[in-house]
């Protein structure tokens, strides 16, 4: 278990609040004119991939402040016991070992005595098997065709993470096509059936659980299309697999237990893209192309783990984030991917972020009284920039934004405007820019004079093309997205997560909140059968329900 703290006691806490009194009013402008060294000493490398966070609100002393808070949350006792298999997920009594589905070391780790290696290499060999069998056409349907189609059915961490990986490395596809269904709404299953033809589609069913009524009802629609289009309860074994923990009930679905991909109950569903979930992402990619992703995320657990904290570069996001937080009062936290394939990759993180640090309750049991896991967002560049952007550089909110971008394009194509590409990062430059400098009034003034207009055009409209700037942004510059990078990307994200956990003394790895939504859906299903109106709940629910089925029938 994590040993906890009271987040507001730290010395550290004290001190920052004081530091925070004391710098608020420094601009971001003034501190890169005070230091010609900002950028070097406020940026990290990792591989291929670059970290400035100079154009944040912070100076050499807060960074040495946040990372005492750090020390004081006792970070490096938690990030060994995470990696250590240590049941730091205390309301559920689990073990949280993703970083164990990418140990490309094959070090030894232990849960409850056993190691957990040789299991997870089986599954990856049982993957690496299907994958090769399926990408080369030996895999054959049931009427003696290869699979051309793989339909995802998941839900949550169960299509999230492959739906992200698989559009941000779409360059890497072979000619398998994935499909994804997760919405229980019939529209989802039926526009993706309308793709694909029984004979030729492989379906995965991917669940943790295997007792999602989003998933297992996509399931057995898909099973019925599947027996409705020509297949047979025998061929269910060629076009059916289930990516799961629960051996019992993907057999009741009518599974071939081999081919069930399992894993286990220390992989949490947000962080589970690495184990038998990420079979759509190596069917789709390729085996060696997963296992490079893996990689890339091993070697940044290996930093996030030996890293010391002013090198570490999860720990020093995570910092940041809490800088703002809990000192600057930030709500959301944006993050902006400059590259068209990294477009659900904002999505992915608003589960991971939100999902594990969404809570209100410390790991004593105690309300919190002070601010947990932001609001995560954020959609690619450039549209972002014709959408929100004007919020972010003139609104009354502080959103701390992560700039993503790579330096090389997987499409790079060229116009009289200008290369794609070039275009791209000339807005991601000048993005990070434009909101740290601003433009003072009299710059805009200074414009309008220029543009020819009168004294009093230029006093009526000058306060509105004035930009307070200072508003903090990181830029995580890649040199191209590639599975290793982008699985660097991942991990690095989880570990800010994992982080911003430990120091808020909050369990980061149960999803409770989910819970009362699922149950009061499943009181409410029987109360819609029938016309009989409903009146077991308050005014508000029981009139909806009424007139829905009011609408229904007329
Ligand atoms: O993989 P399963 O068991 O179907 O669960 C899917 C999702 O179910 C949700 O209820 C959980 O909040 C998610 O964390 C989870 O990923």
């Amino acid at each position: 278990m994590l040993t906890n703290h009271p987040f507001l006691a730290l010395p550290a806490y004290s001190q920052l609040k004081a530091h925070f009194e004391a710098t608020q009013q420094q601009h971001l402008r003034d501190l890169f004119a005070e230091n010609p060294d900002r950028f070097s000493q406020f940026s990290l490398r990792f591989e291929d991939i670059l970290v400035d966070f100079s154009k944040n609100r912070v100076t050499a002393e807060t960074m040495t402040l946040l990372r005492q808070l750090a020390e004081q949350a006792g970070l490096t006792d938690a990030i060994g016991k995470l990696f250590s298999g240590d049941k730091i997920n205390g309301t559920e009594g689990r073990a949280v070992l993703h970083t164990a589905l990418r140990n490309r070391a094959n070090t030894p780790i232990l849960v409850d005595g056993a190691d957990v290696m040789p299991e997870v290499n089986a599954v990856l060999d049982h993957m690496k098997t299907f994958t090769e069998q399926v990408r080369s056409g030996a895999w054959k349907g049931y009427s003696g065709e290869a699979i051309t189609d793989v339909v995802n059915i998941g839900i949550g961490g169960s299509d999230l993470g492959p739906v992200m990986v698989t559009e941000a490395l779409k360059p890497y596809a072979g000619t398998l096509k994935v499909h994804f269904v997760s919405n229980v709404d019939g529209a989802h299953i039926y526009e993706t059936l309308q793709q694909v033809r029984p004979e030729s589609t492989l379906f995965l069913i991917a669940s943790k659980t295997f007792t999602t009524q989003e998933t297992m009802a996509n399931a057995n629609s898909a099973r019925q299309w599947f027996l409705d289009n020509g297949g047979t309860e025998k061929d269910i074994a060629k076009h059916f697999a289930a990516l799961s923990t629960n051996q019992k009930e993907v057999e009741k679905f009518g599974i071939d237990p081999a081919n069930m991909f399992g894993f286990w109950d220390w992989v949490g569903g947000r962080y589970s893209l690495w184990s038998a979930i990420g079979l759509s992402i190596a069917l789709y990619i390729g085996f060696d192309n997963f296992e490079e992703l893996l990689t890339g995320a091993h070697v940044m657990d290996q930093h996030f783990r030996t890293a010391p904290l002013d090198q570490n570069i999860p720990a020093t996001l995570a910092l940041l984030g809490i800088w703002y937080n809990n000192f600057y009062g930030a709500q959301s936290q944006a993050i902006l991917p400059y590259d068209q394939y990294m477009h659900r990759f904002a999505a992915y993180f608003q589960q991971g972020d939100m999902e594990s640090n969404g809570k209100s309750v410390d790991r004593n049991g105690n309300p919190v009284d002070y601010q947990t896991g932001p609001i995560i967002w954020g959609e690619p560049g450039t549209n972002g920039q014709h959408a929100f952007y004007q919020l972010i550089h003139q609104g009354t909110k502080l959103i701390p934004c992560d700039f993503i971008a790579p330096a090389i394009s997987h499409r790079p194509l060229t116009t009289p405007l200008g290369d794609h590409h070039t275009l791209l990062l000339s807005n991601f430059f000048a993005q990070t820019e434009a909101l740290m400098n601003g433009k003072t009034e009299e710059e805009a003034a200074d414009e309008l004079r220029k543009a020819g207009k009168t004294a009093e055009e230029i006093a009526q409209i000058a306060p509105f093309k004035a930009f307070s700037g200072n508003r903090p942004t990181n830029s995580i510059l890649v040199k191209q997205i590639t599975p290793r990078s982008l699985g660097s990307l991942i991990a690095m994200y989880e570990h800010k997560i994992f982080t911003q956990g430990v120091i808020w003394t909050i369990f980061s790895f149960d999803q409770w909140g989910v819970e009362l939504g699922k149950q009061l859906a499943n009181k409410i299903l029987p109360e819609l059968e029938g016309d009989t109106p409903v009146t077991s709940h308050d005014s508000s629910t029981n009139g909806l329900i009424n007139a829905f089925k009011q609408m229904r029938e007329n």
